[in-house]
């Protein structure tokens, strides 16, 4: 059987992404060829059950010592696989004139421990989820596992959407950043000569909703209500800003829970102070990321944009307009689930998904896993290869 590859044929594909604030599937269909973006589907999200989601949470405090074959993780991957699967069909369901060929699969982030977080040992970052139950449940091949080529080669293996955030930028007045505000924020600067830069940036909502949670029993500050009602506590703030994370250049990356020892120096404060100086956290971090150039606009991206107390810090805090990136005609929650899309084109085309200016990889890395459980790879036009 020879085998040629098909290049750069635009391919139906459908992103999907659980994020580290652990609220749900975002689920994305695109038509590219994982270099420019053709047409943009639709996209939801698939909210998960609250006991799905404090599994998951309960998962990564003990993802460190976890082992493959425990229950709870053999349990868990099995309902969050299948609420992906369940995602996928209702996304079919609203575009039956563009078919998916393929699917970009990220899985949920448990644990993430690259090289530079992993205190002498060797790096690893761990996304959940079964590729095989999922192409059998959708019959389509799977693209999974993005992240740990890019860690075994030296990089962070993450951010790993600068590179989609770079497409869609073509043609924009530089410079130019797109910010995320997810459970983790990360940001991506074009500068004005083209080179991409990339990094997170520091907490987004994660320690908001871990202070939310605690306070209101709600998994969220819903509208910043309790952080506009709250006073930043400077001391606090500057004692969290010291964390070593923030004098590190870019790029960088950061685990959910990398700050959540720095939560007990919130201790003693009311909940509507707690959240106004985490919420102040969250935009001071992107404020002091050490930049070669500051960009001239911000385009924001993720659920925090929703949360007007965090939107007005982060105008308060930088020099330049902060803008969701609505304005540019994109969709703000469905971005993360298009790149894994994107980058699953990437993957099969043998394209890097990070460079060495956006994970700190030392040259620009491919990655991720084709998985076709119990269907026919060669059926799929959207394969690189044919009979
Ligand atoms: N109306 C709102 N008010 C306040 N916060 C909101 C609102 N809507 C969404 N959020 C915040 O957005 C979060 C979800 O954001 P998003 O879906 O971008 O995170 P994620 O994709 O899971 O994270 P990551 O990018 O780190 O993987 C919620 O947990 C909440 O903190
Ligand atoms: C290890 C991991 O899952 N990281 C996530 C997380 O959520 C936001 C930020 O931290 C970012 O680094 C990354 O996700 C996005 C999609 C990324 O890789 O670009």
């Amino acid at each position: 059987m020879s085998a040629s590859v098909q290049g750069g044929r635009p391919v139906n594909v459908i992103g999907l992404m659980s994020g580290t604030s652990l609220d749900g599937v975002d689920a994305a269909l695109l038509r590219t060829d994982g270099e420019r973006v053709l047409a943009h589907g639709p996209a939801l999200t698939q909210p998960y059950p609250p006991e799905l989601r404090a599994r998951l949470r309960a998962l990564l405090d003990r993802a460190p010592t976890l082992t493959a074959t425990d229950p709870a993780l053999i349990e868990a991957t099995r309902a969050l696989t299948l609420a992906h699967g369940e995602a996928v069909q209702q996304l079919r369901a609203l575009a039956p004139a563009m078919p998916a060929e393929l699917i970009g699969f990220h899985g949920q982030t448990i644990l993430h421990a690259p090289a530079s977080l992993a205190a002498g040992q060797a790096g690893r970052t761990w996304q959940i989820g079964d590729a095989a139950l999922l192409s059998t449940l959708t019959d389509l091949p799977v693209i999974h596992d993005f992240r740990s080529a890019d860690v075994a080669a030296g990089g962070e293996g993450a951010p790993l959407v600068p590179l989609y955030h770079a497409a869609l930028l073509a043609g924009q007045a530089r410079p130019v950043a797109v910010l995320n505000l997810g459970g983790v924020a990360n940001m991506t600067l074009v500068q004005s000569n083209g080179a991409v830069l990339a990094c997170d940036t520091g907490p987004g909502n994660a320690l908001l909703d871990d202070w939310a949670m605690r306070h209101t029993g709600r998994p969220f500050d819903q509208d910043g209500a309790l952080a506009r009602k709250g006073r930043v506590v400077s001391t606090v703030l500057e004692a969290m800003l010291a964390h070593p994370f923030f004098a590190r250049p870019a790029p960088k990356s950061l685990d959910r829970l990398s700050f959540h020892a720095a939560l007990a120096l919130l201790e003693g404060l009311g909940p509507e102070d707690g959240a106004a100086t985490l919420t102040a956290l969250s935009a001071q971090a992107v404020a002091r990321t050490p930049l070669p150039e500051q960009p001239a606009v911000w385009f924001v991206c993720g659920g925090g944009r929703h949360n007007p107390a965090l939107m007005h810090a982060l105008a308060a805090a930088l020099p330049a307009p902060v803008r969701p990136v609505e304005a540019l005609g994109w969709k703000g929650d469905a971005l993360e689930a298009e790149c894994f899309g994107f980058l699953a084109v990437r993957s099969l085309r043998g394209l890097p998904l990070s460079l060495p200016a956006t994970t700190g990889v030392p040259a620009p890395q491919r990655g991720g896993r084709l998985t076709c459980g119990g269907i026919t790879p060669y059926a799929h036009t959207a394969l690189p290869f044919t009979p």
